[in-house]
């Protein structure tokens, strides 16, 4: 006999939730998953009457359920936002220009207004042209830093109050646990937050903070939502794939470990003796930053000077070579960017570990980089 729907006992139940095991008919699936976000964003006070919401829409599932779930809960509980849909178009041919069509049909499906801003336009560079120049080993550190800089500028164009983005529970799981292997003090602080950017001009928020990769897609596959699933082309991305199949490995095991895991991860403190990165602006593009001069402006400077190695990672020996040459050339001068270690911040174990400004993630694509 079909087993009835644990919630409303009426149905049959043609599902069981990832996240509690509960068997539910598919309506009191949407409405659980619909108000356990609903709650978080309450929980958190994440919105306030009036304001305008930038949704950071890439075509993928997570942002195409955040937009349909942002629109369901705007209605539902009268949140009174103005919603806008925000893409960011990298410039990788056979992957953003065919995941924004699917964004461009969901503004039609969702009646929201869209609007794209593009690298080329921002920075001069496209995703592409800059993988031609640097490979594709550090193609991620550029995209994730050039994206976030680009969904701010975006939504600032935009008198956006705040942004909302799709980062779900596995990719902030995965986040800490990265953290915790990289001894990454700074990001190990701030990744499990729901809100950042608070400091700076615009924050940023993640209304799936403790929703579940597999929900999501479930609700996208029983709701029939129209989204893109192709990995980014440029994405290997093989240390948070390590830290993705761990994290779904602990979650056959135990589905609670994901939230367990984020639960540890807002539980620790950080010494008093750690030095932490200070918000500043940049001097050059006066977006927020935690150096002079801003991770993103450190990148273009090496892009546009062909020594794109000068905004990556440890960019010591990059930089001393070039001051060399310099030097050698009788030339030497102080290199924009501001001393050897710009970009970089210093960790408890007194390694330097490169800093995107406030947040700098390896890329994501479906690559999910979580700040
Ligand atoms: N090109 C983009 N334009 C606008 N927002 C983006 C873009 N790329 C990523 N985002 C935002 O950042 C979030 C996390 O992006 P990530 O690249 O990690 O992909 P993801 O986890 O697969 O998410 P999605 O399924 O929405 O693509 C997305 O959910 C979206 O809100």
């Amino acid at each position: 006999m079909p087993r009835k729907c644990g919630s409303c006992g009426v149905k049959n139940a043609i599902l069981k939730r990832p996240k509690t095991g509960d068997a539910l008919c598919k309506e009191c699936f949407y409405w659980a998953f619909e108000e356990e976000i609903h709650h978080t964003v309450l929980q958190a006070k994440l919105f306030s009457p009036g304001e305008t919401v930038a949704i950071g829409a890439s075509g993928g599932k997570d942002s195409t359920v955040l937009a349909h779930t942002m629109k369901v809960l705007n209605e539902r509980h009268n949140y009174g936002l103005k919603l806008i849909l925000l893409s960011v178009d990298e410039g990788i041919t056979g992957y953003r220009d065919d995941s924004l069509e699917t964004v461009k049909r969901n503004q039609q499906q969702y009646d929201l207004p869209l609007t794209i801003v593009s690298y080329e336009e921002l920075y001069g560079w496209t995703m592409d042209a800059i993988v031609k120049q640097i490979g594709l080993k550090n193609n991620c550190t550029f995209c994730g830093v050039f994206r976030r800089q680009a969904l701010d500028r975006g939504a600032m164009m935009l008198g956006a109050d705040k942004i909302v983005t799709g980062h779900n529970a596995d990719d902030i799981a995965e986040t800490v646990i990265m953290n915790v292997l990289r001894g990454d003090i700074a990001r190990l602080r701030r990744c499990t937050a729901i809100t950042t950017g608070t400091d700076g001009y615009l924050p940023r928020c993640k209304p799936f903070k403790y929703t579940y990769e597999k929900e999501i897609v479930m609700y996208a596959y029983f709701k029939k939502l129209d989204y893109f699933s192709t990995e980014c082309i440029y994405s290997p991305n093989a240390y948070r794939g390590f830290a993705r199949a761990y994290i779904k490995d602990l979650e056959k095991i135990r589905p609670s470990a994901i939230i367990d895991i984020i639960h540890s991860g807002e539980s620790m403190q950080v010494k008093k003796e750690v030095r932490m990165p200070t918000q500043t602006t940049c001097t050059r593009c006066h977006y927020i930053s935690s150096n002079e001069v801003c991770k993103a402006c450190v990148m273009l400077e090496g892009l546009n000077k062909g020594r794109p190695r000068l905004g990556i990672g440890k960019i010591h020996k990059e930089r001393r070579k070039w001051d060399e040459e310099l030097a050698a050339q009788g030339k030497l001068q102080t290199v924009d960017g501001g001393g050897t270690d710009s970009g970089n911040v210093q960790v408890a174990d007194g390694e330097t570990e490169s800093s995107a400004g406030n947040e700098q993630r390896t890329c994501s694509g479906v690559c999910s980089g979580v700040c």
